[in-house]
């Protein structure tokens, strides 16, 4: 039997150094399928990592490598053509989310997990002004009127950097901008304390400064309250301002996965390399045209049938074996699936 948090432990900060390496999140295994006319693809497979208490994990890897289907998953938001096909997912204090009916689970999403969905444009009602839908999660969770939650909002807006909490609260969406409206997202999304705070794409619609400065917030939220966060991104630069560790992704595998200065410094999957080859950072100028990866990203259609290695129709560093064998996890301090890593000869 799972237990759920009562509303007194949701949220409440951990006390203690040694709680401070708390495992909050194990994913184990993860396998997610959607299907699609006669098939089932594989959007992600075998994924498998831990977040512990306070741990900013970023998500990388291109469009269509199945970043936001894990991140819908762990929410247990997958469309309904999605199904978890293995594994499991493991949530301190709540057990196995995927043995959890609906109704505990959305007990748990909002209050022990918050989530923000690509665009917050579209995921904001746009009728309803911005502060009732930032106060939606108190309302289901704490069972609290506007009235009672306006506090709370005003503090929850403030708390994300829109000092004006009081017009934003009484604004409708459109009359909002998009950094405003994503802050906003993010004061929902955490108004209720949660554990675990888990972010798709949440600076990719915003101009550069705003990303800025969207990071920088989320950093700082992140360590104020000890905040677990799983943030995905197509964009390496942002992922490494904010981890502290990352997950590289490609084809729905994870290839590469480490410390932030493991991964950056040195890269073992050569998809991870190619990745940082082509990374334009914040300071640099768009003098010179980057190297880009050669190739197409993966069409999942079929890719159960195959053998081998995903990206081994892109690799640089290809070799016979990763035509017919998938490559195992090497752990140590950075994992990775690779069966010719680089730096090996
Ligand atoms: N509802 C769906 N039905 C069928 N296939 C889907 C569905 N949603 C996603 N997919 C497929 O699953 C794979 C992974 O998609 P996903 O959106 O998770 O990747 P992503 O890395 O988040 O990409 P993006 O950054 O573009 O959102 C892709 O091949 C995608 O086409």
């Amino acid at each position: 039997m799972k237990l759920l948090p009562s509303d007194s432990d949701i949220g409440s900060p951990k006390d203690s150094a040694q709680n401070m390496q708390d495992i909050v999140l194990s994913v184990n295994n993860l396998t997610i399928g959607y299907s699609s006319g006669q098939e089932v693809l594989r959007a992600c497979r075998d994924v498998s990592f831990e977040v512990v208490s306070g741990e900013t994990l970023g998500i990388v890897g291109e469009s269509g490598s199945g970043k936001s289907s894990l991140l819908m998953a762990l929410a247990r938001l997958l469309p309904p053509n999605g199904e978890i096909v293995g594994g499991s997912v493991s949530l301190s204090g709540v057990g196995d989310l995927f043995e959890l009916s609906s109704e505990q689970m959305r007990r748990v999403r909002g209050s022990t997990i918050g989530y923000v969905p690509q665009q917050p444009m579209s995921a904001f009602n746009p009728t309803m002004k911005v502060g009732r839908q930032v106060a939606e999660p108190l309302k289901i969770h704490n069972r609290l009127s506007y009235r009672e939650s306006l506090p709370r909002v005003l503090q929850a807006l403030n708390g994300m950097g829109l000092s004006d909490a009081t017009r934003v609260a009484n604004a409708f969406p459109h009359e909002l901008s998009g950094g405003m409206l994503q802050r906003a997202m993010l004061a929902q999304a955490t108004i209720t304390n949660p554990r675990i705070l888990l972010a798709d794409e949440p600076t990719s619609a915003l101009d550069v400064t705003v990303q800025r400065q969207i990071i920088e917030l989320l950093k700082e939220v992140s360590l104020e309250h000890n905040l677990s966060t799983i943030i995905v991104s197509h964009d390496l630069e942002v992922v490494s301002r904010i981890a502290d560790k990352i997950l590289v992704m490609y084809g729905g595998r994870m290839e590469e996965h480490g410390p932030r200065d493991n991964v950056l410094q040195d890269p073992k999957h050569p998809y991870s390399h190619a990745l940082l080859a082509s990374r334009l950072t914040a300071d640099q100028e768009r003098k010179a045209p980057l190297p880009a990866l050669t190739g197409f990203p993966l069409d999942l259609r079929g890719v159960d049938r195959e053998a081998g290695c995903p990206f081994r129709s892109r690799c640089s560093r290809v070799i016979p074996i990763c035509e017919v064998e998938f490559p195992r996890t090497t752990s140590g301090a950075t994992e990775f699936a690779c069966h010719n890593p680089m730096g090996s000869s």
